[in-house]
C-alpha cells in the first residue's frame, strides 16, 4: 500500500467549558486519524468559542492565523474537527486557499483505505455517496479539482461529476449488493454458531484488540492475523478465528473496528454490519488501554453497545497495554470480571484465556460413565465427545471410564447417554462454578 504523506494544518473549536484532558485528548485523536489517513499535522490553531460561525466555522482572525500556518508549513490540507456545511467548506477553501475537509470526510477517507472485504468496501461507498449528495450542489463540478490524496478515495473523480440523480442509484444498487452480501454472512454466521460460541473483541480504537487476537491465535489457535501496526482503525472488517480452549473445546474470537468519539451518525450506519457481528456473540471482551482516558472511553463503548442492542450480553473487561500504564484503573462496574495485562508482553494473558473458558462454560470437567461394554455406540460417542483419561472394568461385561469435555457440553453428553440406555450410570465432577 502507498501512503502518501499530506502536511495538514488543524482548526479545532474549543467550548469554553470544556476540561483541558478532554480537549488534549480530542487533538490527540484526531491527530491520530490524520496518522491513519497517511497525513502529518504540521500545526494545531484552536480557539475558544461558544458558537460556530455560520460562514467560516472559527472567527476571521483564527483563519488568518491558520492561512499563516498553511503558508508556513506549505500545508496541503486544513482538517476542521468538526462537520462543516458545504457553504462553509466553500468560504474556507476561498479563504485559506487551501482543500479543506472536515472530521466525517477524514474518518471515511480512512475506512476507504482500510476497507478489505466486498462487504466494508460497499458500506464505504455507499457513506461517502451519502456525505457527498448534499454536498453536490453548486460547486459539484469542482469536486475534479482535487487530486490524489486524502479524501479523494473511494468513488473515484468521474463519479463525483455524475449528477445527483446518477449518485442515487448508485446509492441504491450498492445497497442491493450490501444486502446481498449480508444474507450469505447471517447464514454463513447461523452455521457457525450451531457448532461453537463465539467472543467478540470491542473497544476503542488502537486500545490493542486486533495484537491480543494475534497473540490469542498464536497461543491457541491456528491461522495468521496482521497487527503492530501503529494506526487507528486499522481493523475495519470483523476478522474471526478459532481458538481452542483449555478444556477440550473450541470458539470463534472475533476482531471489530474500534469505536470513536462521537462516530458521525452517518458512520455508525454504515458499519453496523461489523457491529452485528457483536450481536451474535456469547460473550464480550472489551479491550481498554490503560494508558488512555479510561472513563471517557468505557463511557463511549457501552453507549455504542447500547445502540446495537447488546448491552445485555456479558462482558469481561480487559484492560490492557500495563507494561506502559502507570497506575491500575479501577475495575469496570459494568463487567462480569475485570482483568490487567498486556497484549504485546503476554502479562496476564493466560488469566484471561482461562477468564473465557469459565465465562463461555468452556472450562474442562470430568464426565463419569459406567455401562455394560457391549453397549459400543454409546462408548464411541464418549470417545468422540472428549479425551477418555481412564478405562476401568468393573466386572464382567461392564466398564467405568473418565472423560474430560468442556463444561458447556457436559450436560448435553449426560442426557444423550441416559436417552441411550437406562443401564449406564453418569455424574459430572470438576470445572469452576462463575
Ligand atoms: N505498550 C503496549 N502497546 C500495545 C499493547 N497492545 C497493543 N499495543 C500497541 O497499540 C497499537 C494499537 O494496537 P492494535 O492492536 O492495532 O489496536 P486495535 O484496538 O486493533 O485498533 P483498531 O483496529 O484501530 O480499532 C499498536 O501500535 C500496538 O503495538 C500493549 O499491551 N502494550
Ligand atoms: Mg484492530
Amino acid at each position: 500500500m502507498t501512503v502518501q504523506t499530506t502536511r495538514v494544518v488543524l482548526g479545532v473549536r474549543r467550548p469554553p467549558r470544556e476540561p483541558e484532558r478532554a480537549y488534549e485528548a480530542r487533538v490527540a485523536e484526531l491527530t491520530g486519524l490524520c496518522e491513519a489517513a497517511g497525513a502529518t499535522v504540521c500545526a494545531v490553531c484552536a480557539q475558544t468559542r461558544e458558537r460556530i460561525d455560520a460562514a467560516l466555522y472559527l472567527g476571521s482572525g483564527k483563519i488568518d492565523e491558520i492561512r499563516a500556518q498553511v503558508a508556513a508549513w506549505d500545508a496541503e490540507l486544513v482538517i476542521f474537527d468538526g462537520e462543516l456545511s458545504p457553504a462553509q467548506v466553500r468560504n474556507l477553501e476561498n479563504r485559506l486557499d487551501c482543500r479543506v475537509l472536515d472530521r466525517t470526510q477524514l474518518i471515511l477517507d480512512i475506512f476507504a483505505l482500510r476497507a478489505r472485504t466486498r462487504e466494508g468496501r460497499l458500506q464505504v461507498e455507499i457513506a461517502q455517496l451519502q456525505y457527498l449528495l448534499p454536498r453536490l450542489t453548486g460547486r459539484g463540478v469542482e469536486m475534479s479539482r482535487l487530486g490524489g490524496g486524502i479524501g479523494t478515495r473511494g468513488p473515484g473523480e468521474t463519479k463525483l461529476e455524475t449528477d445527483r440523480r446518477r449518485i442515487r442509484e448508485r446509492i441504491d444498487k450498492l445497497r442491493g449488493a450490501l444486502a446481498d452480501v449480508r444474507r450469505t454472512r447471517q447464514v454463513q454466521r447461523a452455521r457457525r454458531s450451531e457448532a461453537v460460541p463465539s467472543v467478540a473483541l470491542v473497544g476503542y480504537t488502537n486500545a490493542g484488540k486486533t495484537t491480543l487476537l494475534a497473540r490469542w491465535t498464536a497461543d491457541r489457535g491456528t491461522g495468521d492475523v496482521q497487527t503492530g501496526r501503529e494506526r487507528l482503525f486499522d481493523t475495519l472488517d470483523p476478522v474471526a478465528r478459532r481458538v481452542r480452549s483449555g478444556g477440550s473445546g473450541e470458539f470463534v474470537l472475533m476482531d471489530t473496528v474500534g469505536f470513536v468519539q462521537d462516530l458521525p451518525h452517518l458512520l455508525v450506519d454504515a458499519f453496523r454490519a461489523t457491529l452485528e457481528e457483536v450481536l451474535a456473540a456469547d460473550l464480550i471482551v472489551h479491550v481498554v488501554d490503560a494508558t488512555g482516558p479510561v472513563e471517557t472511553r468505557l463511557e463511549t463503548t457501552y453507549r455504542v453497545l447500547g445502540e446495537i442492542g447488546a448491552l445485555d450480553k456479558p462482558v469481561l473487561t480487559w484492560f490492557n497495554k500495563m507494561d506502559a500504564a502507570r497506575w491500575q484503573p479501577a475495575p469496570d462496574p459494568h463487567a462480569a470480571v475485570t482483568l490487567y495485562g498486556s497484549a504485546a508482553s503476554g502479562e496476564g494473558v493466560s488469566a484471561l484465556y482461562d477468564a473465557v473458558d469459565r465465562l463461555l462454560a468452556l472450562d474442562p470437567v470430568e464426565v463419569h460413565v459406567a455401562g455394560p461394554l457391549q453397549a459400543q455406540e454409546i462408548w464411541r460417542e464418549i470417545a468422540r465427545a472428549g479425551a477418555v483419561t481412564e478405562v476401568q472394568e468393573l466386572g464382567p461385561g461392564e466398564a467405568e471410564a473418565v472423560v474430560r469435555v468442556p463444561r458447556r457440553w457436559a450436560d448435553r453428553l449426560c442426557r444423550r447417554i441416559r436417552a441411550a440406555s437406562d443401564s449406564f450410570r453418569v455424574t459430572v465432577t470438576g470445572g469452576v462454578l462463575r
